[in-house]
C-alpha cells in the first residue's frame, strides 16, 4: 500500500470517527495529532489547520522517539509560541494522510470547505473542545479558518488568517482548474504536472529569477526545471491525485459568503480577536485579499505583511515573523487558566 494512506511515521496519529452519514459520505474518520494536555477548563485548546498538501504532522521533535519534522516546527515545543496551550491538528476531510479520502470510495463525493469545517466541528466536540483559544490557518488551512470564525463564530476566541482569502479568486480557479485537468488527463503523470503549475504559483518570479535564472545542468534541463521535477516527484510519492482534485476543488467553490449575503455580511458575523497577514511577494493570494478579510471582520487591524522573497511559501518558511504573529494573538499560556 502506498506510504500516503496509512503512513504514520511518528505513530501518533490518532482517529475520531463518526458513524453517522455525512456530506454525501456513509461516515468518516479524521486522523488529528495533539500535543500538549488540555485544561480543567479547557480554555487551552488551539486549532491549527494545514494548507493543500499538508498533514496532521506540525511538528516533530517535541518527544524523544518522534523526530519526523513538521510543517510549522517553530510553533510547537517548550519556550515556542504554543508553549503550554493544547494543540489540536487535524488532516482535512478529503485529505490522504489518515482522514477519510476518494482512495477508499469509488464514488467520492465532492466536498466543500464547510463541509470539512462541519466535520472538525464534530471533532471538536468529541474532544471537549467548546470554544478555541486560537485557530490558525495559512492557505487552505485559513479557508478553513475563517469558515470556522463565520460558522461557529462562539467557539473561536482568536483568530490567524495566513496568506488566504474570503473567496477563491478568478486566477486561482484558472491555475487550479488547469491542475485538475492534467491529473483527470492522467492521475499519474497529471498530480507532477498540477504540482509543477502550483508550485511555480507559490514562488515569486524575482526569486525564481535570482536564484536559476537561465542556468542548465549538466543533464541538459535548466536547473529551474529540475527543481520543479523534483518537487513534482515528491509530492508523487506522497500524495493521491484523486485527494488533490478533491481538495483543489473545494478549495475553489470557496466563498464564505456563499448564502450568507455575500462576503461582507458573513466577515460580520466573526467574534473572534483576529489577525490576519499576507506576504508581499505572493502572487497566488495578493495582499488585496487579505485586505477584504482584515476590512470585513470586525475589530481586525490593517493587514500584517510578512517581508520576503519566497512568495506564497513564506507562511511556511518565515518561521520568526509567523512566530511572531502567533505569540501577539495568543500571549504565553501558563497551561492551568
Ligand atoms: C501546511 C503545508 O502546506 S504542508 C506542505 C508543505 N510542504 C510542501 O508543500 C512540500 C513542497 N515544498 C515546498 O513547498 C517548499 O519546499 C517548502 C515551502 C516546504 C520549503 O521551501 P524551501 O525551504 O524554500 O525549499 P525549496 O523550495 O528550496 O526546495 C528545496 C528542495 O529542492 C531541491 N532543489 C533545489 N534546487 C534544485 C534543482 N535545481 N534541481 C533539483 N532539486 C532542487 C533541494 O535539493 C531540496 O530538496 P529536498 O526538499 O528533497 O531536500
Ligand atoms: N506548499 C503548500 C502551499 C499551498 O498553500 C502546500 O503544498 O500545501
Amino acid at each position: 500500500m502506498a506510504g500516503w494512506r496509512f503512513g504514520d511515521p511518528e505513530g501518533r496519529r490518532e482517529w475520531f470517527t463518526h458513524t453517522a452519514p455525512f456530506a454525501g459520505l456513509p461516515g468518516f474518520q479524521l486522523a488529528y495529532e495533539t500535543w500538549g494536555t488540555l485544561n480543567a477548563g479547557a480554555s487551552n485548546a488551539v486549532l491549527v489547520l494545514h494548507a493543500l498538501t499538508g498533514d496532521s504532522h506540525v511538528a516533530g521533535g517535541v518527544e524523544p522517539g518522534h523526530p519526523t519534522p513538521g510543517w510549522w516546527d517553530s510553533l510547537i515545543g517548550p519556550g515556542r509560541p504554543l508553549d503550554g496551550f493544547f494543540v489540536v491538528a487535524p488532516n482535512v476531510l478529503g485529505g490522504c494522510q489518515g482522514s477519510t479520502g476518494p482512495w477508499q470510495h469509488p464514488d467520492f463525493p465532492a466536498l466543500t470547505i464547510r463541509d470539512q469545517v462541519a466535520a472538525e466541528v464534530l471533532l471538536a466536540d468529541a474532544l471537549g473542545v467548546e470554544r478555541w483559544a486560537a485557530v490558525l490557518g495559512g492557505s487552505m488551512g485559513g479557508m478553513r479558518a475563517v469558515e470556522w470564525a463565520v460558522a461557529e463564530p462562539d467557539r473561536v476566541e482568536s483568530l490567524l488568517l495566513l496568506a488566504t482569502s474570503a473567496a477563491a479568486s478568478a486566477e486561482q480557479i484558472a491555475l487550479a482548474s488547469a491542475q485538475v485537468h492534467a491529473i483527470r488527463l492522467d492521475p499519474v503523470g497529471g498530480l507532477g504536472v498540477a504540482r509543477r503549475i502550483a508550485h511555480i504559483s507559490y514562488r515569486s518570479e524575482q526569486e525564481l529569477q535570482e536564484r536559476f535564472g537561465r542556468k542548465v545542468q549538466a543533464d541538459g534541463r535548466f536547473e529551474v526545471e529540475s527543481y520543479l521535477d523534483h518537487h513534482a516527484a515528491k509530492l508523487a510519492a506522497r500524495f493521491d491525485p484523486e485527494s488533490y482534485v478533491v481538495l483543489t476543488e473545494a478549495m475553489n467553490a470557496h466563498d464564505v459568503g456563499h448564502g450568507r449575503g455575500g462576503v461582507r455580511a458573513a466577515l460580520r458575523r466573526v467574534r473572534a480577536r483576529t489577525i490576519v497577514a499576507g506576504v508581499d511577494s505572493d502572487r497566488l493570494y495578493p495582499l488585496g485579499q487579505q485586505r477584504e478579510l482584515a476590512a470585513g471582520i470586525p475589530g481586525a487591524d490593517d493587514v500584517r505583511v510578512i517581508e520576503s522573497p519566497y512568495g506564497h511559501d513564506a507562511f511556511l518558511i518565515e518561521s520568526d515573523q509567523v512566530g511572531a504573529l502567533v505569540r501577539e494573538l495568543v500571549p504565553a499560556h501558563s497551561g492551568s487558566r
